[in-house]
């Protein structure tokens, strides 16, 4: 490895020169987790990002390559505290295996349940920027799936941003700019972008989104999700990757494709389990997708109200005079009684960890949210 590449070189220097100059800058390495790495630093232990965990063992690339570390230090019995994708790790210089010696503070993180009868969560990939909802436009838009994936992507703290696909299949403007529209009055605060891998529409603004941090892109099969992951990451450069012996050592002829850094900039993360995530305890989620209506709810005569038919109802004077769509309400019902379903069977304890985590990320990403709102509102 060479000397510039130690984390002892690179904590000495200036935060955000260094940072941007970092070997791990393209895997999302900044001056934030290099001011967290700093007592890791010391104790000589090198930064990694977490590209795949398997049978206790992780890849993590660090400024030298990927290397093969044990997580067993960093892996008690809690599914919410195992090594995952996106993860950022101290990892020892030598050793074989080497190991995780600690994992930093997680900024986001994607949770789904089991279905195993404890219900627990199970982590799926951590410290995401960007959730990318990939949604097909050669189908008829299910926007109440939308809304699913919505909450689900506020509930983790990353960013979502929809991207409806396949805009080559509506080559009438008219047609894609009503569309485009449906979508964003169902996702206040949150960029709208067709885009077509036949035409290249709107895939030079993706990238650009992207290139800021790590994203993750989700929706149903079909959605068009490997298609986009090709474009971004181009055919070539997969090849490379995979061939590519980054240790140096021949052990690792076959990487995973899990987290990648794009040639534009940026990193994605694709694994197959973030490909079938459903929605898990994203109450403060649904609350932002229909944040129209917990802003009407507040204006209700009761605290208590539930838009059935109480007196003094703002929500049910908005259904009334047409400023809320009922299929917003509606669906709005439908999330809350399945999130209150998937809570009740969930882990209290677990709960009360996830909150403790994320509730200042989420808090964050509600005021951005409103902020957006009351910008485009005017
Ligand atoms: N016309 C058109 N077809 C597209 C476009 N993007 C993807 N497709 C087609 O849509 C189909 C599904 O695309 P995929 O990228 O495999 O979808 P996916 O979301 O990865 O699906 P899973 O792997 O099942 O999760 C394929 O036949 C693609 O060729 C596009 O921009 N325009
Ligand atoms: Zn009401």
């Amino acid at each position: 490895m060479s000397s510039a590449a130690s984390p002892q070189s690179a904590s000495t220097s200036p935060l955000h020169a260094s940072a941007s100059s970092h070997p791990l800058s393209p895997y999302g390495w900044d001056a934030r987790w290099e001011a967290e790495f700093a007592p890791y630093a010391e104790q000589g232990l090198l930064p990694g990002r977490v590209v795949r965990v398997d049978r206790g063992q992780a890849d993590v690339v660090t400024a030298g390559g990927l290397v093969r570390a044990d997580t067993a230090l960093v892996t008690p019995h809690d599914p919410l505290r195992v090594v995952c994708t996106g993860d950022w790790a101290a990892v020892e210089p030598a050793g074989d295996p080497q190991l995780i010696r600690a994992l930093l503070p997680r900024r986001t993180a994607f949770v789904r349940s089991t279905s195993s009868q404890r219900s627990e969560g199970q982590i799926l990939a951590a410290n995401v920027d960007h959730a990318v909802i990939a949604v097909s436009l050669a189908v008829e838009l299910d926007l109440g799936r939308i809304e699913r994936f919505l909450a689900l992507a506020w509930e983790s703290g990353a960013q979502p941003l929809v991207v409806l696909t396949k805009s080559d299949l509506v080559p009438d403007a008219t047609g894609r700019s009503y569309l485009v529209e449906d979508v964003e009055t169902t996702a206040p605060g949150v960029q709208v972008l067709a885009v077509s891998s036949a035409t290249g529409e709107g895939l030079d603004v993706l990238g650009a989104i992207v290139a800021g941090g790590t994203s993750v892109l989700l929706g149903v099969s079909g959605a068009g999700k490997s298609t986009l992951a090709n474009t971004l990451l181009g055919k070539d450069v997969m090849e490379v990757q995979a061939a590519r012996d980054v240790d140096g050592k021949g052990r690792h002829t076959t990487t995973t494709r899990n987290l990648l850094a794009l040639p534009g900039g940026g990193v994605l993360i694709d694994t197959p389990g973030l490909r079938g995530v459903g929605l898990w305890d994203s109450e403060a989620g649904v609350g932002q997708v229909f944040s129209e209506i917990g802003e009407l709810a507040e204006e209700c005569r009761f605290h208590d109200c539930g838009h059935v038919s109480e007196p003094g109802c703002s929500v049910l004077a908005a259904i009334e005079d047409g400023s809320l769509p009922e299929r917003r309400l509606e669906s709005w019902r439908k999330l809350m009684r399945e999130n209150r379903r998937i809570v009740a069977k969930t882990d209290a304890r677990l709960r009360q960890e996830m909150l403790k985590n994320w509730k200042q990320m989420g808090a964050e990403g509600r005021t951005n949210g409103a902020l957006k709102r009351g910008q485009r509102i005017r």
